[in-house]
């Protein structure tokens, strides 16, 4: 689940574009870049860690121009561990671009086979995001012979290709002397907003994949790109936007508003804090229709992401609301970890139980949810090393049954503790005395409430139905095998550290 961010303004962009990032650190914590353009050439540095591990002042100092793209990664394509993949991407014809992109391609092997083979473009790592960067390069070029450029040209290239690239993408790309693209797939599966700020000189934009970056930066939100809308900013500051796709709809990612997004964003019009807290809502009532609530003596969140529907679960039951767990706000978050062995060992060193919290009680565990079980299993011990009497664990999103295929790094069905097994089962391997998981459409229902526009969601890892129509159980077949033969290095690598520091591009 990465974050991208793309920035038009009136004065150099680098400190911004770094603070944008900081801003949607949580969306990735493997790798992070920044690109900025002057008159005719590009400055980029990326590689890989935090963002305050890779840009050290000498980096920021080069980074000069007004335009700018940025970039943290969570990978989900390719490989983690190679600082080449970290974004942004580069390509010099038919003009200078840089991209960023948010998700992940379906098709990007059958892609990568075009750009050899028929469109004659060499693709240098096996990173889904650069042949998404070299397919809208090619339609540019199809869609022009003139040296320079016209937001209508750039509108058909982006029609191009939506009609080509299939998966989730939200991207923000830097053409040299031109400006800044923006667009989104047309099922809108990744988030991707704008705002403005007016300033004497002029009007300046940013575009991120999550409105706490405008609010943070100081700009007006404007709205939610739309499924299938491009939108481009000229280096002028002239504003464009544009349909591309033949047949958009909204199907935004709910695992955004279940874990990703930060709490204080708005994604599609619906505050992600609002659905959290709706979600603790409707638990409390499967809480209360499956358990004996007069038993219960506290209910805990699982810091972090779990706090708020924890918190209103809480309060529905009547039940004290308490901290048992305290997070190390050094470690980052666990799931977007890559590996399995360093997630475990961070789940430890992240979380620690208060003992007087949990000695003789009954207690009632809330993670906003259950993917790997990596956290439950610990957690569970945790609490009765603590001293607790009883633990129950609850879960504001359901099973997690399917991999998912649109940047979130679930590809194998043998690594979900959901899959194939039962909640009785499930409740055994983590250890608990009883498990409750939400229901798939009280799920929905919590977005729905604060949005009642958004029909559908992309909920593939719940529901099992891939909106994008072209994921059958051959193609997860052929997933997992690769992943499992290791081909799709963003598994378990060995000597992968989150703090690998080796960076990839020349100053
Ligand atoms: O079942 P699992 O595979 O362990 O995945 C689910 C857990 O991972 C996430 O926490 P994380 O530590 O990533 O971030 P947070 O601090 O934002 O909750 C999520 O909030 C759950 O706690
Ligand atoms: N999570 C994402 O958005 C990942 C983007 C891209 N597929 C990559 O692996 O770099
Ligand atoms: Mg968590």
């Amino acid at each position: 689940m990465c974050g991208i961010v793309g920035l038009v303004a009136r004065t150099p962009v680098n400190q911004m574009l770094y603070d944008s990032l900081m801003l949607l650190q949580h969306r990735g914590q493997d790798a992070a870049g920044i690109a900025t353009g002057s008159t005719n050439s590009f400055n980029m540095w990326k590689g890989n860690g935090l963002v305050r591990e890779i840009f050290r002042t000498r980096n920021m100092r080069n980074l000069v121009g007004n335009i700018g793209i940025g970039h943290v990664r969570y990978p989900t394509a390719g490989s983690s561990a190679d600082p080449e993949e970290a974004q942004p991407f580069y390509v010099n014809a038919p003009f200078g671009i840089t991209l960023g992109h948010n998700g992940n391609l379906t098709n990007a092997a059958e892609l990568m086979e075009d750009m050899f083979k028929r469109d004659r473009r060499h693709i240098n790592t096996s990173s889904d995001s650069e042949v998404l960067l070299n397919v809208l390069a090619h339609e540019l070029q199809e869609a022009t012979s003139s040296f320079t450029l016209d937001p209508a040209t750039i509108f058909k290239a982006v029609a191009g290709l939506h009609r080509r690239v299939r998966g989730a993408y939200a991207c923000v790309a830097h053409i040299a002397n031109t400006g800044i693209l923006a667009f989104r797939d047309p099922y809108g599966i990744r988030p991707l907003c704008y705002g403005v700020n007016e300033t004497p000189d002029g009007p300046e934009f940013l575009v991120a994949s999550e409105s706490v970056v405008l609010e943070g930066m100081g700009f007006r939100f404007v709205r939610d790109v739309a499924p299938g809308e491009a939108i481009f900013i000229g280096a002028d500051g002239s504003f464009h936007s544009y349909q591309c796709a033949d047949k958009p709809s909204l199907n935004p990612c709910i695992f955004e508003y279940v874990y990703f997004a930060r709490p204080d964003s708005i994604i599609d019009g619906v505050s992600v804090y609002g659905a959290r807290l709706r979600m603790g809502e409707y638990l409390a009532e499967k809480v209360k229709r499956e358990f004996s609530t007069g038993d219960i003596d506290v209910v805990m969140p699982i810091p972090d992401t779990s706090r708020p529907a924890a918190m209103q679960l809480a309060m529905k039951l009547g039940i004290d609301f308490r901290e048992g767990f305290f997070k190390n706000r050094y470690v980052g978050r666990t799931f977007i970890m890559p590996g399995q062995a360093v997630r475990k060992k961070s789940v430890r060193q992240k979380l620690s139980a208060l003992p007087t919290e949990f000695k003789g009680k009954n207690v009632l565990l809330v993670d906003d949810s259950i993917v790997r079980g990596t956290t439950s299993r610990e957690i569970v011990n945790m609490a009765r090393d603590a001293g607790a009497k009883k633990v129950i664990f609850a879960s504001a999103a359901p099973p997690v049954r399917f991999p998912n295929v649109y940047g979130i790094d679930m590809p194998t069905r043998g690594e979900l503790i959901a899959h194939g097994r039962s909640d009785e089962e499930i409740m055994r391997m983590i250890e608990a005395d009883g498990l409750v998981y939400q229901d798939i459409a009280a799920m929905k229902q919590s977005v729905r409430d604060l949005g009642s526009h958004i029909q559908n969601f992309e909920a593939s890892c719940f529901d099992g139905h891939y909106i994008t129509g072209d994921v059958s159980p051959a193609y997860l077949d052929a997933l997992e095998a690769a992943r499992v033969a290791g081909k799709s290095a963003t598994h378990d690598i060995p000597g992968k550290s989150q703090l690998n520091l080796s960076l990839a591009s020349p100053d």
